[in-house]
C-alpha cells in the first residue's frame, strides 16, 4: 500500500446508527479515511476533494440514488461507488449496476463485512490503476526520447540521460551546440516529454526576426503601439502560458532588447508595447545558442545580469564528427525514413560509403547528414548508395588539416589524405598523380598517419 496516499470514503447515508457502525468498521483499516454524509446534497458540495470510493445508501431523504449517481459519475467519473439498498430489488441492481456502480449491497447483518471487503478489493484496484500510470510514464518517457531523437553513441547517451534529469524538473534549460546538431529537437524532446506537455510549446529564433520586430513579437503589442500596428498582438511570451518557451540563437539579441527581456524574466510579467498593463507569464524557458555566452559577455555583446539569470541546467550537444558509428547510423535511420515516406527501395550503403561518411566532418552536422543522405537516395544510379552518390566537400575538410599542418611533412600527408579521397582511395593512381611513390604513401597508411 502506498504509504503517502490514504483511500478516501466517502459514505452517504440517513440511518445515523448504521453510518456510526459504518464508519467504525472502515477505519479498521489504517489505509481508510472515512468520512459520514446524511444527505445527497452535502456529499455533492465534497465532491471535490475527490473520494476514491463512495458508499451510497440508495433511499436518501433529498434524493433517490438513481437520481444521485449521474450526477457523482459527472463530476468524478473514476470513483468506485457502492450501493447500499434496504431490499434485494433485481431490477433495481441491474439499472444500477448499467449505470456503472462497482457493487450493489443489501442491507443485513452481514452488510458491513461485506462492504469492508468490497472496499478493500476496490482499494486495490486504486493501488494497481496508480502503479500502471506511474509505469506507463517511464516506460513512454524511455521511449519517447529514442523515437525522438537517434543515436547510440556514448557522446548521446549523456545527452539522454541529462534530458532525463531536465524533465523531471521545471529549471532553465540551455542548449548549445554547432548548427544542426539538434538543439531544436531537444528542446521539443523535453516539452512533450514533461508535465507541460499538454500545453503550448513556442518556439523562437530570435535571429529570424528583423530588429526592428522583435521586441512586438517577443512582448506583443496594444493596437495603434507603431505605424502600422492595427490591431492588438499576443506577443510569444504570452502564447507560451503554462508552457514551453524556447528561444533559440539568444546570442543574436540587441542589447537594448536584453534589457527588456531581463526585466520580464525577473518579474515573470510584461507590458505589451504600446500598453500599460501589467500581464503576468508562466512558462518554463529553454534556450539554445551556438555562441559561446560566456565570451560574448566578456567582449560586451551580451549582458552579464541576463546571462546569470539564464544559467540553469546546461545540455551541450557534441558535433557530429565527434560522436563515432552515430553518423552511420543516423544514416540508415535517414535512408528508411527517406525511402519509406517516398515509397522507394531502402538501399544500402557501400563500403567506400561508409568510410566516406565517417572521414567528413560534416560542419552542418545532423542537418547535412540527412540533406547529403537523401540526394544520395535520388540521385544514385546504381542498387547501393556510392561514395560518388554523396555531395560532400572533401575540399572544407583539407583547409582543417591543411591549416593544422605545422611541418612539411605534415603538407605532405594532408595533400596526399586529399588526393586518396578524391581517387576513390586508390594509391597507385594518387602516386602516378602526385609523384610520389607509391611505398611513401603505404608507409604513411601504416604508420597510421593518412587514414584509408
Ligand atoms: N539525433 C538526431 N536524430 C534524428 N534527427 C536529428 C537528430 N539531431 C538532429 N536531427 C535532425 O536534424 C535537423 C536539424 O536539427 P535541429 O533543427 O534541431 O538543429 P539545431 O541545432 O537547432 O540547428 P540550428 O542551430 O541551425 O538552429 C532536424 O531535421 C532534426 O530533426
Amino acid at each position: 500500500m502506498n504509504n503517502q496516499k490514504k483511500i478516501k470514503i466517502y459514505c452517504v447515508e440517513d440511518d445515523l446508527t448504521f453510518s456510526k457502525f459504518l464508519k467504525y468498521k472502515l477505519s479498521l483499516n489504517p489505509d481508510f479515511e472515512v468520512s459520514i454524509f446524511n444527505t445527497a446534497n452535502d456529499l455533492l458540495e465534497s465532491l471535490r476533494n475527490a473520494p476514491d470510493i463512495i458508499t451510497i445508501d440508495i433511499n436518501l431523504p433529498d434524493m433517490q440514488g438513481d437520481a444521485l449517481i449521474p450526477l457523482i459519475k459527472e463530476k468524478l467519473p473514476a470513483a468506485i461507488l457502492l450501493v447500499i439498498s434496504g431490499q434485494n430489488n433485481i431490477q433495481v441492481a441491474a439499472s444500477m449496476f448499467k449505470m456503472g456502480v462497482y457493487d450493489y449491497l443489501v442491507k443485513d447483518e452481514n452488510t458491513l463485512e461485506r462492504i469492508w471487503n468490497v472496499a478493500h478489493n476496490a482499494a486495490k484496484q486504486i493501488e494497481l490503476k496508480e502503479e500502471i500510470s506511474v509505469l506507463e510514464k517511464v516506460v513512454n518517457k524511455k521511449h519517447d526520447l529514442k523515437t525522438f531523437i537517434k543515436g547510440e553513441s556514448t557522446e548521446i547517451n549523456n545527452v539522454f540521460s541529462k534530458i532525463e534529469k531536465a524533465i523531471t524538473s521545471d529549471i532553465n534549460v540551455i542548449i548549445s551546440g554547432e548548427t544542426g546538431t539538434g538543439k531544436d529537437l531537444v528542446a521539443k524532446t523535453i516539452h512533450f516529454n514533461s508535465n507541460k506537455s499538454k500545453k503550448a510549446y513556442v518556439a523562437v529564433n530570435v535571429a529570424a526576426i528583423p530588429k526592428e520586430l522583435v521586441e512586438s513579437e517577443l512582448f506583443g503589442h496594444e493596437k495603434g503601439a507603431f505605424t502600422g500596428a492595427h490591431q492588438q498582438r499576443i506577443g510569444k511570451f504570452e502564447e507560451a502560458k503554462g508552457g514551453t518557451l524556447f528561444l533559440d540563437e539568444i546570442g543574436e539579441m540587441e542589447l537594448p532588447v536584453q534589457a527588456k527581456l531581463l526585466r520580464v524574466l525577473q518579474e515573470m510579467e510584461l507590458n505589451r508595447v504600446g500598453g500599460n498593463k501589467n500581464i503576468p507569464l508562466d512558462f518554463r524557458l529553454i534556450i539554445a545558442t551556438h555562441r559561446d555566452l560566456k565570451q560574448e559577455v566578456k567582449e560586451g555583446r551580451f549582458r552579464e545580469d541576463l546571462y546569470y539569470r539564464l544559467m540553469g541546467f546546461s545540455i551541450d550537444l557534441p558535433p557530429l564528427r565527434e560522436r563515432g558509428k552515430d553518423t552511420l547510423f543516423l544514416a540508415r535511420f535517414f535512408i528508411e525514413q527517406f525511402s519509406r515516406k517516398n515509397k522507394i527501395k531502402i538501399k544500402e550503403l557501400n563500403t567506400c560509403a561508409k568510410k566516406l561518411l565517417l572521414k567528413y566532418k560534416f560542419p552542418g552536422n545532423v542537418r547535412e547528414l540527412k540533406a547529403v543522405i537523401e540526394t544520395a537516395i535520388l540521385m544514385g544510379e546504381e542498387d547501393k548508395i556510392m561514395a560518388t552518390d554523396l555531395q560532400v566537400d572533401m575540399a572544407d575538410n583539407f583547409e582543417i588539416n591543411y591549416k593544422s599542418a605545422t611541418t612539411l611533412e605534415d603538407y605532405t600527408i594532408a595533400i596526399i589524405q586529399k588526393k586518396l579521397e578524391e581517387n576513390n582511395n586508390n594509391v597507385v593512381l594518387t602516386a602516378t598523380k602526385l609523384a610520389v611513390g607509391k611505398s611513401t604513401i603505404y608507409r604513411y597508411i601504416k604508420q597510421g598517419k593518412i587514414k584509408i
